[in-house]
């Protein structure tokens, strides 16, 4: 079953379309679990208890686990989230030469979707494509304040960058496995991209901790009702420093999905 059959099924099982990010920030992860094995697959274990009946997907960001332990601590954490019938996306933003991203789309193997960096162009990101059963989600324009620094300047035919990555991804969407990662902070960017690909989901960051829009997140982000809106910080840290962390942050992704429902 293709990815996006799959998280339809899912968002449906759930009643969310909350992406909860587990960015597991080795500094904040609390005091009394510093001293496990794997801390952060100690700390992930225990989040994901508290939110995967709130969970669409489960998105860890590759960068909190790039070290040996960080790898180890993933693949646990996506074995135990698989157990717990949630699909995860892996945001690692990868794309290279053919031979490389050959290397890089292996991930597909242990997870459900990942994100690309439409950069290098189609060839570069041709294995991700070709795996039908996998969800590909290509940055198109990001949350971050200098996304617009190239993102957002205007080609020759007067088309900002991030609409022609857009239109790019619609034209690599044979296997019905493409979708954009477009910033809950860029409303208007939302919209416009919506308006042009009316079809493909989005995942969107950018909520909580960086002030992006709930509600254009979910009034975009949707494509025929499937798409995700993403929240790392504010649910996995909506605790931080106490005891009861992984119950705090599970009401955190209950009242997301609430907010977020709302919308829907
Ligand atoms: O445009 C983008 C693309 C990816 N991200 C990632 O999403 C989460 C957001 O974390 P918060 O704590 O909810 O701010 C994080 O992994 C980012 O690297 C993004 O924010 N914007």
């Amino acid at each position: 079953m293709n990815f996006f059959d799959r998280l339809h099924d899912r968002i449906r099982t759930v009643d969310s379309v909350v992406s909860v990010g587990l960015d597991p920030d080795p500094s904040r992860i609390p005091d009394h679990l510093q001293s496990r094995d794997l801390p952060r697959w100690a700390f992930n274990r225990r989040i994901i208890d508290a939110t995967h009946e709130h969970a669409a997907v489960f998105k860890p960001n590759a960068a909190f686990y790039e070290d040996p332990d960080g790898w180890a601590a993933l693949e646990e954490t996506v074995a135990y989230a698989h157990g717990k019938d949630v699909p995860v996306l892996l945001d690692a933003k990868r794309a290279d030469i053919g031979n490389t991203t050959r290397q890089y789309a292996q991930l597909l193997e242990t997870v459900d979707a990942i994100t690309v960096n439409p950069y290098m162009g189609r060839d570069s990101l041709q294995p991700f494509l070709a795996d039908e059963e996998s969800g590909v989600f290509v940055l198109c324009r990001t949350s971050n304040p200098g996304g617009a620094d190239i993102q957002d300047l205007e080609l020759e035919t007067g088309e900002p960058v991030y609409e022609r990555v857009a239109a790019l991804a619609d034209l690599w969407n044979e296997n019905d496995n493409v979708g954009l990662v477009v910033g809950a902070t860029q409303p208007e960017e939302l919209a416009e991209v919506r308006e042009q690909v009316p079809d493909l989901p989005f995942l969107v960051p950018g909520i909580g901790a960086q002030g992006g829009d709930a509600e254009a997140a979910v009034e975009y982000g949707l494509a025929d009702g499937v798409g995700l809106v993403n929240s790392s910080r504010g649910i996995i840290f909506a605790g931080e420093d106490s005891e009861e962390f992984a119950s705090a942050s599970g009401q955190a992704a209950k009242r997301l999905k609430e907010r977020l429902n709302q919308y829907r």
